[in-house]
């Protein structure tokens, strides 16, 4: 087989992993819980925690004991690829639900096992709708005591850089008054590259940082809070990935 074969045959092998494991747990979840709930969200990790061994990846994981906090929280990470499903399982705490886009729901089984372990989904096209969604988010976290899990660069991104953050994971934790957990993955660029059609084993490291407390803090802060989260997770986003020097470079650039 060609790289490139080889690749897609990769690829093509993980979307159907991920619809036949989905279709597993659908009703191993409806059975155990009767329906939508982040309680669900054990069952998918136990499965998709498995997927690793499939491709070969390993995770270093640091830092894990910043999760131990008892109130709700928002973690921001870095999203690079559709395999970063696969490290989000690895760490994932309990009771802690996605916000994922509305176009993952119609993915058949994998949107339904999405839609039955709580991820909620936005329509990214539309700020006002994102808006009125992640202030119910902030709601429901404090009264069900859920931890929510963000991309704040809102799209993947494989180029070796954090994208600039969109700001709705910091509106949502200051209007929660809840802390910002920020996890940063290694870069995938040395075992995946999709522009090279590469797709090898590898290492992950990934650091789970120290809570950003939001205590007190109010709608003018959010770009503040923006700025700080998004240098503090460049700066451990290059020294994972072995670039240490590309830290001084640019910094947060103008939103998208
Ligand atoms: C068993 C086997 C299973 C197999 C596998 C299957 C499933 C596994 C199960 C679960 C895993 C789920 C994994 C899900 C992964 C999902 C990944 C994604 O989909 S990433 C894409 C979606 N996510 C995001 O986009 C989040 C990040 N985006 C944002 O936060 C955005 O800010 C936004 C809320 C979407 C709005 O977008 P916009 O482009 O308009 O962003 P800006 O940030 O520029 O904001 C514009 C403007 O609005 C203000 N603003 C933003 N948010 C708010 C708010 N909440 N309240 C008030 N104001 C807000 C912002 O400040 C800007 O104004 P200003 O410039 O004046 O400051
Ligand atoms: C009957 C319908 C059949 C549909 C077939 C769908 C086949 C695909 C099956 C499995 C793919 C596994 C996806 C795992 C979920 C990962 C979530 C994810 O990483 O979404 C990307 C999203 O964050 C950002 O999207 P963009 O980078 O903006 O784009």
């Amino acid at each position: 087989l060609s790289p490139a074969a080889r690749f897609q045959l990769k690829i093509g092998v993980y979307c159907v992993l991920c619809l036949a494991a989905s279709a597993l747990a659908v009703p191993l979840c409806l059975l155990r819980h009767g329906g939508r709930t982040v309680r669900n969200m054990r069952i998918i990790k136990n499965i998709v925690k498995n997927f690793k061994y499939i491709y070969g990846l390993r995770f270093e994981a640091t830092g894990l004991e910043n999760f131990q906090i008892e109130e709700p929280c928002v973690i921001v990470s870095n999203h690079q690829s559709i395999l970063d499903m696969i490290g989000l399982m690895e760490i994932l705490p309990d009771n802690c639900v996605q916000i994922g886009k509305k176009e993952l729901l119609y993915m058949g089984p994998v949107g339904l096992i999405m839609y039955l372990g709580g991820v909620v989904f936005i329509n990214r096209k539309s700020t006002s709708n994102a808006k009125t969604v992640m202030a119910q988010v902030a709601q429901t976290m404090l009264d069900e005591n859920v931890k929510v899990w963000v991309y704040p660069e809102g799209t993947r991104n494989g180029n070796g850089d954090l994208l600039p953050f969109k700001k709705g994971a910091f509106h949502l934790a200051i209007q929660a008054q809840v802390p910002v957990i920020p996890v940063v993955y290694s870069s995938f660029s040395s075992f995946y590259n999709p522009a090279k059609k590469l797709f090898t084993s590898g290492k992950i490291r990934v650091e789970v940082l120290q809570p950003i407390e939001t205590k007190g803090l109010k709608a003018e802060d959010v770009t503040d809070l923006t700025e700080r989260c998004y240098c503090t997770m460049r700066e451990t986003f290059f020294r994972l990935s072995g670039m240490a020097n590309e830290a001084n470079s640019s910094g947060q650039g103008p939103q998208q």
